[in-house]
């Protein structure tokens, strides 16, 4: 609980920032802006639907997103690697239905993105089973993102997943195999009036379901430029050390 609150408090936005606004400067985000510097490197490795084809890939540090279906994952992780179609986006739910790896930077690479499917109405028994078979046997897993929609903010099952992943975060020997990290998209959806209040609200339903999780970045991958992807693209810089 007490890691929780230290790692809250340091993270969270300064109370004059304005919510949209952006804070980068330039000696803190370009160590991991040379990790996704070069955009054209960017490949994709494998993917798996069950646990014994999970590729090993040399231990390369990693990285997942989950979230619900058709939360913005894959476009996501598209925009963190500076591509527009290496990961399958769709308006429909349930378009990604594998574990698909994705390795950033030119062989041996720096590290790996994954992407998963997407949990709730949508989705399916076995890919929930597929994704704690991951989490329960990946050493090289770092940090977990789950996304949420800011337009439809969170349901009972994200709070029922934030609680489930929960109890991945700390092992019996009090050390913490992984991190887990919230995102809150498609922040353009949201009426500027009304963003402040329904982050607060969401930030509210995310600590209480996962005291552990670190605060949301806020996104958008319809914005001119993009909103918040050179936070996230630090942010997995760091969890993988190198930043
Ligand atoms: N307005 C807006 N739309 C977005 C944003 N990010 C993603 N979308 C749209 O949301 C839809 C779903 O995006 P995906 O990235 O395929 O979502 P997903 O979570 O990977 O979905 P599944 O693989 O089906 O679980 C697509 O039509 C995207 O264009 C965003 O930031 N703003
Ligand atoms: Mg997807």
């Amino acid at each position: 609980m007490l890691i929780g609150k230290s790692l809250r408090v340091t993270q969270i936005l300064p109370c004059r920032t304005p919510i949209l606004s952006s804070s980068r400067t330039k000696s803190t985000v370009s160590k991991a802006e040379s990790v996704f510097k070069d955009t054209s490197s960017a490949t994709f490795l494998a993917a798996a639907g069950n646990v014994d084809s999970i590729p090993s890939l040399n231990g390369l540090p990693e990285v997942v997103v989950t979230g619900r279906a058709n939360a913005g994952k894959s476009t996501l992780f598209n925009a963190v690697l500076g591509r527009k179609t290496l990961l399958h986006t769709s308006s429909k739910a349930g378009r990604t239905r594998e574990l698909n790896f994705y390795r950033v930077g030119a062989e041996p690479g720096k590290l790996v993105l994954v992407d998963a499917p997407g949990y709730g109405a949508r989705g399916k028994r076995e890919w929930g089973q597929l994704f704690d078979d991951y989490l329960e046997t990946r050493k090289q897993l770092k940090r977990v993102y789950i996304v949420f929609n800011a337009k439809h903010g969170l349901n009972e099952i994200d709070s029922h997943m934030l609680q489930h992943l929960s109890t991945f975060l700390i092992a019996r020997d009090g050390t913490q195999p992984f991190t887990l990290q919230s995102v809150i998209t498609k922040v353009d959806l949201v009426p500027g009036d009304q963003l402040a209040k329904t982050i607060a609200g969401m930030k509210k339903e995310i600590f209480a379901a996962a005291p552990l999780c670190l605060p949301p970045i806020l996104t958008s991958c319809e914005m001119k430029p993009l909103f918040g992807v050179d936070k996230v693209q630090k942010n997995i810089a760091q969890a993988c050390g190198l930043a």
